[in-house]
C-alpha cells in the first residue's frame, strides 16, 4: 500500500467540492457507453469499478490474482478494496466531479463507502435494460472480457438481481435514483441522461475531503499513503 497514493499530483486545491454520481445497472445495460457520452458533455471523470479492478488484477500479486478469480467468476471483489481503489483514484484525478459507474453493488459497498468516503452522491443514475438485451450486448461486445462468457453471464445476472436490488431500493427511499430506460439506442437514453444532469442542483449537497471528520481523515490516510486530506498537499 506504500505507492497506493502515487498518482496523485497535488493539483486537488484545498477544500475544493466534490460531486459523486453513481451510475448503476445490470451487466450489459450500457453504463460505460452513457459515462463516456456524460464525460463529453458534462465534464466528469468516470470511475469505472470493474475498469479499475481489471487494472488491479493484471498486477503480478496475490491480490491481483485473487481479484482475477474472482472476476471470472462473475463474484464480487470485497468492498474495501473497491473503494480503496477508488479513493485513490478520485484523489489522483484532480477534478471535481466524479460517475461512479458499477458501485455500489450491494449494500456492503455502500456501507464501506459511507464508512470512509462519505460524500453523499447528487443522485444514482439506473439504467434499467432487459435481461434479454443485456445478454445480447454483452455477447456482442467483443472487448475480449474474460467474464463475458456464457457461465460468468449468468453469475453476474445471479448478483445483480440478489445483491444490487437492496442498493437500488436504499436510493430510491431516500429520493436519489433516477431511472432511465436503457433498452433503447443509446442516443436515445442519453436524451433523457442528459435532462438528469441538465438539472442537477450545483448548490448544497457537496461536502469537502477536508470537512470529513478526523477519524475519517486518518482512515483516508492509512489508505492512501502519505496524503494529508486537511490541505490536499502530499
Ligand atoms: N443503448 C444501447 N443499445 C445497443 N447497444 C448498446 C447500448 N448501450 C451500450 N451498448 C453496447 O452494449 C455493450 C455493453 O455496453 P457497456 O459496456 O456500456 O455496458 P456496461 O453496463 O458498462 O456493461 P458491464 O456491466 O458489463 O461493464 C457494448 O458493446 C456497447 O457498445
Ligand atoms: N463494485 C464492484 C464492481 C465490479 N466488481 C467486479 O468486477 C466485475 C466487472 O464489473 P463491471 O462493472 O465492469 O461489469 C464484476 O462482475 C465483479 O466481479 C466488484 O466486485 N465490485
Ligand atoms: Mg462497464
Amino acid at each position: 500500500m506504500a505507492d497506493a497514493n502515487k498518482g496523485y499530483d497535488g493539483s486537488m486545491p484545498p477544500g475544493k467540492k466534490l460531486k459523486i454520481v453513481f451510475v448503476i445497472g445490470g451487466p450489459g445495460s450500457g453504463k460505460g457507453t452513457q459515462c463516456s457520452k456524460i464525460v463529453n458533455q458534462f465534464g466528469f471523470t468516470h470511475l469505472s469499478a470493474g475498469d479499475l479492478l481489471r487494472q488491479e488484477a493484471k498486477s503480478n500479486t496475490e491480490q491481483g490474482t485473487m481479484i482475477k478469480n474472482l472476476m471470472h467468476e462473475g463474484k464480487l471483489v470485497s468492498s474495501e478494496i473497491i473503494v480503496r481503489l477508488l479513493l485513490k483514484a478520485i484523489l489522483a484525478s484532480g477534478n471535481d466531479k466524479f460517475l461512479i459507474d458499477g458501485f455500489p453493488r450491494h449494500e456492503e459497498n455502500r456501507r464501506a463507502y459511507e464508512k470512509i468516503v462519505n460524500i453523499d452522491p447528487e443522485f444514482v443514475l439506473l439504467i434499467d435494460c432487459s435481461r434479454e438485451e443485456m445478454e445480447r450486448r454483452i455477447l456482442h461486445r467483443n472487448q475480449g472480457r474474460d467474464d463475458d462468457n456464457v457461465d460468468t453471464i449468468r453469475r453476474r445476472f445471479e448478483v445483480f438481481q440478489e445483491s444490487t436490488l437492496p442498493v437500488i431500493q436504499h436510493y430510491e427511499k431516500m429520493g436519489k435514483l433516477r431511472r432511465v430506460d436503457g433498452n433503447r439506442q443509446p442516443d436515445m437514453v442519453f436524451e433523457d441522461v442528459k435532462a438528469i444532469f441538465a438539472q442537477m442542483n450545483t448548490q448544497g449537497r457537496n461536502v469537502t475531503i477536508a470537512q470529513t471528520n478526523p477519524f475519517k481523515r486518518w482512515f483516508l490516510h492509512l489508505c492512501c499513503g502519505c496524503f494529508d486530506v486537511q490541505d490536499g498537499r502530499n
